[in-house]
């Protein structure tokens, strides 16, 4: 390595270091690239500026950056712009907007050319801590994830199916589903359930209440009559959440034993325990009922790339169904897919339009790709040709009325809001817009705010002077969130807990009082501001502790708590939600947080123990997804940024089962909805262009010492690209 090449670049890093929105590990990654090559002093800054540029990218969500003028240029004029907002700049932040500066006057093809010769960055066959691929610049883990995610997806190829096993399944599905009559609408659930019959990966989508479950579990009693009781089947989903609510809504289907309902999981299991010869309480001992997260199940270990389950070491388990799919993240979902035995089958249910993973990627939504835009169907003849003869519709009537790949279907028909029509009215106009702009200059969303004002909705309008500090609007809000009879209120969670003199004494109390908890929760689309979950919550504290007389502790009793990071030591997680109250079981009746655990029952954990945690009575949606709520009230920004998405009002609107209340200014509620989330993949493209490759079983791993550079960076054993 030339001596003059170091110091040049160093100094670059050096400034970064003084810019708080510089990512630290992309600092970190151009230092060791720096080491390793034998880099020009221009080759290494124009690098460090696209990796500097990729971090910040994969921050917010994307996978890769692509090489165009727009994204990269964006990103260094954000920083420019910060800069020079600021009233004074240290030495290292002058310098770095120097370095800035210059990279952004230059020519973009000159800069993207330079990048292209850097012996850092290779091609998708080499092994090159640096890809470029399709025109976008990928880490090489992230590039390896995606092309093995694709190549598992366009690499799924049918099941060989004996005639006869067809007509079993033919027959198995009319069982479960109901056979056809003519000009009867398609029942796509039934034609959903046909997929898995010849593929061993399919994803069947559809918003809340659309049968996703219910879909499954006959899903799950068709292949046991295919193959017998002896495959083993998992369920799991990302978060503890979604866990239990996967297997509280199993639980609910199983737990109907009214045998008259002949459309009921109990009434067509007894009837194919009976057609197939099977005990029917040995066939439904068959069907799990616990669900663990992803994470439990591929044993995935702290600051290891690789969980236990992998390609080399995969779960015991020939079917596995995942819930939530949505908020499963690129490496994630590689991490599932690696895990897979030969020959076993993945079932994925999800709603595709809810907001993506917190972390890089949105696999969902590139897998359903095909099917978002205009409904176009991505199948192929054979595909279509066995959905037809197994479902017993026409394939032409699949095709015109359906939206369907070769592993997917969608299910649109919400069973959930037949008697409130306003939550399912809005969810689909949200995902409808920026469409949604009728012809008399009306939006819909604000027509179907209207129209279901009392139907399921309601809608406090307000404007910029309601949202002020002290208003008479925050402080009526505040108060009915606490003791009014509406729809939004904690009114019969207080009240009940105020009636126990706020002391509980048993599981079965602890629990009623989780269920009327649970029957509101306030989702707000950012932590800050007025509407932002902070103030709220600060706001809402303090009208209770007024109320009740509770002095100005931080934990009184009431208070809703929400775990913020997992704490093995205490057995709680990261989205857990308890609530603060007396241990009537304690002799000095002590003041303990009351979670719900899925292995424990319910921990009681002394406060002073708790160290990650937020107050809960208001969560920002990303927080809430894979929960529900009977009754929601959605407090949105009143001011208008990127984080306000069609999917965030979605998802928001989505958790509700009952009721939505909507706070928020009209224009930054309607330009929401007109935002979509685009993150940047080439993910959907690879499964398009059908690219496969080996899925070769090996692993490359290359450690790393970055310690002796600077104190800045963490000594660590460091797996940075592969
Ligand atoms: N074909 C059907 N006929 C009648 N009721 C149905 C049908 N499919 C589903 N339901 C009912 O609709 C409700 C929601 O179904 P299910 O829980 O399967 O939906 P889901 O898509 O899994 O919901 P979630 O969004 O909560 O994941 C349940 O009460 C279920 O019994």
């Amino acid at each position: 390595m030339s001596e003059f090449v170091k110091p040049i670049t160093t100094s670059l890093i050096d400034a970064a270091y003084g810019c708080e929105f510089i990512s630290r590990t992309a600092l970190a990654e151009i230092y060791y690239l720096n080491t390793q090559y034998d880099f020009s002093a221009q080759s290494c800054n124009i690098l460090a500026f696209f990796l500097m540029v990729l971090h910040h990218k994969m921050d917010t969500g994307d996978v890769c950056v692509k090489l165009e003028e727009k994204p990269i240029k964006d990103s260094v004029l954000q920083w420019i712009s910060l800069l020079e907002e600021k009233p004074s700049l240290t030495d290292e932040q002058q310098i770095f907007l120097e370095f800035a500066k210059d990279f952004f006057a230059k020519k973009f093809s000159d800069l993207s050319d330079t990048l292209k010769t850097i012996a850092a960055i290779g091609s998708a066959d080499d092994d090159k801590p640096l890809v470029i691929s399709l025109n976008r610049l990928y880490l090489r883990r992230y590039f390896n994830y995606e092309r093995k995610v694709a190549a598992f997806i366009s690499g799924q190829s049918k099941k060989e199916i004996p005639e006869s096993m067809l007509l079993k399944a033919q027959d198995i599905l009319n069982l479960l589903f109901g056979k056809n009559n003519d000009g009867t609408d398609v029942n796509w659930q039934k034609v959903a359930a046909a997929l898995p019959v010849f593929s061993r990966f399919c994803v069947i989508s559809g918003g809340p209440g659309t049968g996703k479950t219910t879909t499954v579990l006959r899903i799950l009693l068709l292949l046991r009559a295919l193959y017998g009781l002896q495959p083993k089947i998992m369920l799991a989903a990302p978060t503890g959440k979604a866990a239990s609510r996967m297997a509280q809504s199993i639980g609910l289907q199983l737990q109907n034993t009214d045998l008259d309902d002949k459309s009921s999981f109990t009434s067509v299991a007894r009837e194919l325990a009976q057609k197939c010869g099977f005990d029917f309480s040995e066939l439904l001992a068959s069907i799990p009922r616990n669900a663990s997260t992803v994470h439990s199940l591929l044993k995935v270990i702290v600051h290891k790339v690789t969980p236990r389950y992998n390609e080399q070491y995969p779960l015991d388990c020939d079917i596995l169904v995942v819930d939530e799919v949505s908020m499963v993240d690129l490496s994630l979902f590689y991490k599932i897919i690696a895990a897979l035995k030969d020959g076993a089958t993945l079932i994925m249910l999800g709603d595709k339009d809810q907001l993506c993973s917190v972390e890089s990627g949105a696999v969902l939504g590139d897998i359903c790709a095909k099917l978002s835009d205009s409904d176009t169907n991505a199948v192929s003849e054979s595909t279509l040709r066995l959905l037809s003869k197994l479902s017993g519709y026409r394939a032409e009537k699949l095709l015109e009325e359906g939206a369907l790949s070769d592993y997917t279907v969608l299910l649109k028909h919400s069973w959930r809001f037949k008697d409130v029509q306003g939550i399912g009215a809005l969810a689909t106009a949200v995902n409808a817009a920026p469409l949604a702009v009728k012809e008399n200059g009306h939006h819909q969303i604000t027509d179907i705010l209207k129209e279901y004002q009392d139907n399921g909705l309601a809608y406090l309008r307000v404007d910029q002077k309601n949202l002020v500090k002290g208003s008479s609007f925050m402080r009526s809000l505040i108060k009915d969130v606490i003791s009014s009879k509406s729809r939004y209120s904690y009114k019969i969670y207080l009240d009940y807990l105020c009636s126990l003199d706020f002391c509980v004494d048993s599981d079965t109390t602890a629990n009623e009082i989780f269920r009327r908890m649970d029957e509101f929760r306030i989702l707000c689309s950012n932590h800050n501001l007025i509407l932002g979950d902070r103030n709220l919550n600060a706001l809402i504290e303090s009208e209770i502790k007024n109320r009740f007389m509770f002095g100005n502790k931080e934990f009184f009793p009431g208070k809703i708590v929400l775990i913020t990071k997992n704490d093995a030591g205490l057995n709680v997680y990261n989205g857990d939600v308890g609530f603060v109250a007396y241990d009537g079981a304690d002799e000095k009746k002590a003041l303990k947080v009351f979670i719900p655990s899925e292995k424990y029952g319910i921990l009681k954990v002394s406060p002073i123990f708790l160290k990650h945690y937020e107050s809960g009575f208001a969560m920002t949606v990303h927080k809430s997804q894979g929960s529900e709520y009977k009754n929601v009230l959605i407090a949105l920004s009143p001011k208008d940024s990127p984080i306000l998405t069609k999917e965030l009002v979605y998802t928001a609107v989505t958790r509700a089962k009952e009721w939505v209340t909507v706070v928020a200014l009209e224009d930054v509620l309607l330009q929401a909805c007109a935002r979509k989330v685009q993150r940047q993949s080439g993910l959907a493209e690879r499964i398009e262009r059908k690219e496969i490759f080996s899925l070769a079983k090996k692993r490359v791993c290359i450690s790393t010492e970055i310690s002796s550079y600077s104190k800045k960076i963490p000594a660590t054993d460091y797996s940075i690209f592969i």
